[in-house]
């Protein structure tokens, strides 16, 4: 195990604070809570309380924050091994692995509090839930064995949207479990888009991601299914649900055509890395507008909107 080879006594406080902060992988969270806003948008139908909407967001942002951190713990033997992930602050030896886990005890503590204080019992219980599955389920029981990894492991990351819902309502409805299913659907393409163009990283730690164990072609072949249920799984809240609108189904499609056609140029090339990286980037993008596009079509402006432009071509014809 590799242990400090930087003392903390050389950092200056600015330093320290930022090694605390790169521990919970920050670049991810914006994503996460974007996803818990559309699930709580439609939830409120288009009307959030802003002070429900900052408490499940800070809430959220601090499970995340913990789950990161100790996640960084456990996986700091391979982090430094792997060219991407050495000079995160804990293979790097700037914050002790005692020191993260009682930073993340205490993040997890807030979050919860938080949450239950201001929000509800249920929506604290999801987080602390989904800080727990990815501890035990992904990091430490399918990481480093199965290549499905990332398909179970992903549910952690799809928690964050039952939370968003569960805040608002109290429970948890077919409407939240949807799209708990498109972002669980959605973290296959995601990732293994990734993975492919750093499958070398991967294998010479042996994590036993698709590309390593099974190849590019048989990945992509993966990536293509996932890609398509995500889609179809997209326009369920429109039909049967009925919990967005035709502006979203419009959104939706349209994001999904350029997915799904990403997805093809992959399924095309296999082993070319900027199709894989494209494709990867385009995930993200996606993600965040489609949760957009949740938030827009459910606000009251919108139906109003709509509802005047259906009459006028009523009128019209
Ligand atoms: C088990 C599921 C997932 C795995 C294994 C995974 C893995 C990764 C990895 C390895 C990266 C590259 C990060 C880096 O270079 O440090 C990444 C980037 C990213 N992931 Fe995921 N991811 C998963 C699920 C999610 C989910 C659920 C979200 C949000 C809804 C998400 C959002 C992002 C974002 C926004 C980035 C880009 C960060 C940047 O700007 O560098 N990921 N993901
Ligand atoms: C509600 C709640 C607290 C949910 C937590 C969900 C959560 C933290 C999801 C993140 C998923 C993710 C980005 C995994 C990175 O994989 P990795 O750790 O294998 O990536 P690495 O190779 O960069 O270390």
């Amino acid at each position: 195990m590799i242990e400090t080879n930087v003392s903390r006594h050389h950092q200056t406080f600015f330093q320290v604070i930022q090694s605390y902060y790169q521990l919970t992988k920050p670049r991810i969270i914006p994503l996460l809570l974007i996803t818990t806003a559309g699930s709580m948008w439609i939830a409120a139908k288009g009307q959030v309380d802003p002070l429900l909407l900052l408490v499940t967001l800070t809430g959220g942002t601090l499970a995340a924050a913990s789950a990161q951190t100790i996640n960084c713990i456990y996986d700091r033997d391979i982090d430094y091994d792997m060219e991407r992930t050495r000079h995160r602050p804990m293979p790097s030896g700037k914050v002790q692995p005692r020191d993260a886990l009682i930073f993340a005890i205490a993040l997890a503590t807030i979050s919860f509090t938080l949450l239950a204080v201001f929000a509800n019992l249920l929506a604290a219980v999801l987080a602390f839930s989904g800080i727990v599955f990815y501890i035990l389920v992904y990091t430490h029981w399918l990481k480093r064995h199965s290549t499905q990894n990332i398909v179970i492991g992903g549910a952690a990351g799809a928690i964050p949207a039952l939370v968003g819902w569960a805040a608002v309502t109290g429970t948890l409805s077919w409407a939240a479990w949807l799209i708990f299913a498109i972002v669980f659907l959605w973290t296959p393409p995601h990732f293994w888009a990734l993975a492919l163009m750093i499958r070398d990283d991967y294998a010479k730690v042996g994590i036993p991601m698709l590309p390593v164990v099974k190849g590019d072609t048989a990945t992509v072949r993966q990536i293509w299914y996932y890609t398509l249920i995500t889609v179809v799984a997209t326009v369920l809240l429109v039909y049967p649900l009925g919990a967005s609108g035709v502006l979203y189904a419009a959104i939706a499609l349209s994001l999904g055509g350029l997915f799904i056609h990403k997805s093809w140029r992959l399924l095309q090339n296999p082993e070319d890395r900027t199709v894989a990286r494209e494709l990867f980037l385009y995930s993200i993008s996606y993600m965040m507008l489609l949760c957009l596009g949740m938030v827009i079509d459910s606000l009251p402006i919108t139906h109003h909107l709509i509802s005047a432009v259906i009459n006028r071509l009523h009128f019209i014809s």
